[in-house]
């Protein structure tokens, strides 16, 4: 073998003798290509139980935390809300709201419970960055995201349907306190989770053309800077 130097950090070049690597074989999974070339958020009030079993949520909180992570920092947790906790987290956030709102209207005055008893179960993500770490905050943060649509897109593949919201219970820093969520952290959004009662029409997708461009050396550089 040719040894690389030891005081030589960039990437070596592969001896010009060895042979270029054969691909590993990993097969197509057609339906599910399928099945995310048709997923798509189902609105809150059409999610409708059953909601997912203990092995199957144990099975979707697996398959949502196999996100890249810089570092392997977990800058990010999960809060499951369901069954009776629903009400008694959404009694809890009425009353804060009443308090915060005291002209409140009477219709409005359990709006946040019955926000919460919507979906048979909701997955409040939680971003925690660790500031003190080399990694950059922002690279922490997208990891957190990322935990966000694999457990979109796991819920899929096993027949549930999601609504990713972030409204005043997860911006509020009263509100995201009586969830649990500690200084440092915050809410990257309320993750509802059913079966889809209803077929939701699609949005439009952005047209490719809009949001791919091929680098060239000679498009203009967009910085104003001299170099
Ligand atoms: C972080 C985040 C927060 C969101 N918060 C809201 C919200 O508060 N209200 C809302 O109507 N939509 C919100 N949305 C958008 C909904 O999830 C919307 O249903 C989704 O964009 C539909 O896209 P899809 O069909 O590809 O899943 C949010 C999306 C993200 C990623």
């Amino acid at each position: 073998m040719n040894q690389p130097s030891r005081h030589h950090h960039a990437h070596p070049a592969p001896p010009a003798s060895s042979p270029a690597a054969e691909p590993l074989w990993i097969a197509p999974l057609e339906p599910m290509l399928v099945r995310l070339e048709s997923r798509r958020s189902s609105p809150l009030r059409g999610l409708v139980e059953p909601g997912p079993t203990p092995a199957e949520l144990e099975r979707m909180l697996h398959l949502a935390a196999r996100v890249p992570d810089h570092g392997r920092l977990v800058p990010w947790r999960f809060i499951v809300v369901e069954g009776e906790s629903r009400r008694m987290l959404g009694e809890r956030l009425d009353a804060l709201y009443a308090r915060q709102n005291p002209e409140l209207p009477a219709a409005k005055a359990d709006m946040w419970t019955l926000y919460m008893l919507r979906a048979p179960l909701t997955v409040v993500l939680v971003s925690r960055p660790d500031p003190a770490a080399k990694v950059p905050e922002w690279n922490q943060v997208l990891s957190a995201g990322a935990a966000g649509m694999a457990l979109t897109v796991a819920a899929s593949a096993m027949g549930f349907a999601t609504q990713w919201l972030l409204k005043w219970p997860g911006r509020d820093p009263q509100a995201t306190a009586l969830l649990g969520v500690k200084p440092g952290e915050k809410v990257a959004g309320f993750i509802h989770l059913g079966r889809p009662s209803v077929e939701s029409a699609d949005r439009a997708r952005p047209a490719l053309d809009e949001v791919v461009s091929a680098w060239s050396p000679d498009q203009p550089s967009t910085s104003n800077e001299t170099p």
